[in-house]
């Protein structure tokens, strides 16, 4: 329906508190796919996106960081004022509000909603969770509010499908009728004082038109006294990390075996239909055996953030996040470092975005420089090749696969030294370390949404097959080339890759790194492995099925059990617990510190945290014999 023309695009954000469903939103009217989660804090950067109206008007929509108020006390929550008040140098401040309330949680939101007024902007309020509201038995009195606000009111689930209807009905309205004037703004900085009058307010507004249930909802409140015991609560989050990790290895297991076997077959139809020569070497050992051996991997990463996007949804993360204040406390580290932290699990990159929410500069700082150390999902392919390699695939106490348990160790070790990092900062380089108190607000636990974590879950298989199919693409296309000219000279005796740029570039590292059990192999991997790191593993790959000559097998796990001790094996773990393998990493450090300085000090520090670990696992285990 183009009838009408366009005259203007308009311009419309969404504001609201944090966890109130804005970006459920922005995803349901936009098509758009950006990160929804229950808890706080999930978006901290304005994102845009494009609809038409069913009238064919274009709208502009902004996603912004939720805040509880305007005073933007962190650099997430200044994105969303400065936007609000038109601030932003570079572009048209927006034509309306949609100021998106939680409908079970009217208290904080219109409380925002009275702040948000004297901004002077046209607004719209959406009160979205309508469903669980209703189910709650929550009655809200729409004309009324609307009447007492000034304001139009309408209602809305982002996560239904048709339950923006109503709202897109609006927006078509205020599209073809305009919006509203905008008046100049006579918002301030809000004092205490303000604040108060602002939740008086809001409170007055609700007893006049919301009705709540005698009986109120007690759901949340009975499974917490579980999840949230000192001990009982520990023990479950604990139970639950400890499966999951059994399932990454038991589960994934076939599948993985699928693909490698895909592969190996792959890699033999290459050998027999292409002539004998560098093409053939190109094709089988650059690119199939190079790629393959990290989207094997697959199956693995996808049961991971299988779980820890059902968790999110859930509404458990943040539950994570208050039983770990106590120890992340003792350790200095600020009470809304836990979600970026935990986000560094999947990417060290977005987990160093998300420590925006956090308002003190020093307690964020501490927190993006130990956000790497967090196992993040490039280490899987790593982690898992050399535990498939060498731990044997037994039970042990009758019900804990050994692998599996190895794998949590790794993750347990990247955690702890984590805490342990921002000890030693706490304690040695800041002035003053008063620890604030832990302000994340718990969110009701919801079922999750199958539509969206289905969602979730393709855009970071997508995202890995991206990266498998660019950056590991392309290391794959130098390593082979490294490892393959110069030819052999006539009558070599050794196997060709010996006398290749690869073997002398990895020779010439050798020295720096045999004390910590490296062989020249593992020294150049290293190198292309700074682009991400499981290109190392993809390295090894080509550089191991090259040297295999004609029987190279694309089982690199296989070519690593007969070519490396169990020392330079474990060595090789110590080093990527810790190692700044990762230039992306690096380079959002600078971005989000705004200089240099922070990056060469995560840099340093984790070099020589990756060689002292590395060092001293290589001797003790050669002194043990597995050398
Ligand atoms: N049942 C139900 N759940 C919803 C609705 N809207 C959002 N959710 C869920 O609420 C949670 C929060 O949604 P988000 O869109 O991430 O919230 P947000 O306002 O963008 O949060 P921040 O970015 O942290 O400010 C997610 O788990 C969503 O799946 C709704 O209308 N009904
Ligand atoms: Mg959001």
């Amino acid at each position: 329906m183009t009838s009408i023309t366009e005259t203007r695009a308009w311009r419309f954000a969404l504001v609201g508190t944090p966890n109130s469903g804005k970006t459920a939103l922005f995803n349901a009217l936009t098509g758009s796919r950006q990160k929804v989660a229950n808890y706080p804090g999930v978006t901290v950067e304005r994102k845009t996106g494009v609809f038409h109206t069913s009238s064919g008007y274009r709208i502009d929509l902004v996603d912004l960081p939720g805040t509880y108020s305007l005073r933007g006390r962190s650099p997430d929550e200044e994105v969303t004022r400065d936007m609000v008040l038109g601030r932003v140098a570079s572009e048209t401040p927006p034509d309306l509000l949609l100021c998106v309330a939680d409908a079970t949680n009217l208290r904080v939101a219109l409380r925002l909603v009275t702040e948000l007024k004297r901004a002077g902007r046209p607004m719209l309020l959406i009160l979205n969770m309508i469903d669980i509201a209703r189910r709650r038995g929550i009655d809200i009195d729409i004309p009324k509010l609307e009447a007492e606000l000034g304001l139009p009111v309408v209602t809305s689930t982002a996560v239904r499908r048709g339950g923006t209807e109503d709202l897109l009905r609006r927006l078509d309205d205020l599209a073809a009728n305009g919006a509203g004037e905008t008046h100049e703004s006579e918002w301030q900085t809000p004092s205490v004082a303000d604040l108060r009058a602002a939740q008086r307010e809001a409170d007055r507004v609700i007893k006049a038109a919301v009705s709540e249930p005698a009986r109120p909802d007690t759901l949340t409140a009975r499974v917490d006294a579980v999840l949230l015991h000192p001990v009982a609560g520990i023990l479950i989050l604990l139970a639950l990390l400890f499966v999951m990790f059994q399932a990454v290895f038991a589960w994934a297991q076939p599948f993985m075996e699928l693909i490698s076997a895909g592969f190996t077959a792959l890699g033999v139809l290459a050998h027999d239909m292409l002539p004998e020569g560098l093409l053939q070497s190109f094709i089988q050992n650059g690119v199939i055996a190079g790629v393959g051996s990290v989207l094997v991997f697959l199956p693995q990463i996808m049961i991971l953030f299988l779980f820890i996007l059902l968790l999110e949804d859930l509404g458990y993360m943040a539950r994570a996040a208050f039983l770990m204040d106590r120890i992340m406390g003792g350790a200095g580290l600020h009470g809304r470092a836990f979600i970026p932290l935990l986000s560094s699990f999947a990417c060290a990159i977005p987990g160093i975005m998300a420590t925006r929410v956090i308002d003190n500069r020093r307690d964020r700082l501490t927190t993006i420089m130990v956000a790497p150390l967090m196992t993040c999902s490039a280490r899987i392919p790593v982690y898992t090749l050399i535990i498939a390699a060498f731990v044997p695939d037994r039970t042990v106490g009758g019900i804990f696969g050994l692998q599996g348990l190895v794998m949590f160790g790794l993750y347990a070790i990247g955690i702890a030294s984590a805490l342990a990092v921002s000890f030693v900062a706490n304690h040695f380089f800041w002035r003053e370390s008063a620890t604030p108190p832990f302000m994340l607000e718990l969110p009701d636990y919801k079922l999750p949404q199958l539509r969206s974590v289905a969602m979730a879950l393709y855009a970071r298989v997508m995202a890995f097959l991206q990266r498998a199919g660019t950056t590991i693409f392309a290391m794959m296309v130098v390593i082979w080339f490294l490892a393959s000219f110069p030819r052999p000279p006539e009558g070599a005796t050794e196997a060709g890759i010996n006398y290749s740029l690869a073997a002398m570039l990895g020779r010439w590292i050798e020295p720096v790194l045999a004390p910590i059990g490296f062989n020249w192999q593992i020294s150049v991997a290293l190198i292309p492995g700074m682009a991400a790191r499981e290109v190392a593993v993809a390295s090894l790959g080509t550089m191991y099925a090259i040297g295999g000559g004609d029987e190279a097998s694309a089982q690199i796990g296989q070519a690593l059990a007969s070519q490396w001790s169990l020392a330079t094996a474990l060595a090789f773990l110590a080093w990527y617990i810790f190692a700044p393998q990762c230039a992306s990493t690096l380079a959002v450090i600078r971005r989000e510190t705004g200089g240099w300085r922070w990056m060469f000090i995560t840099f340093f520090y984790m070099l020589a945290l990756a060689y002292l670990a590395a060092f001293v696992t290589f001797r003790i285990a050669s002194a043990l014999g597995w050398g």
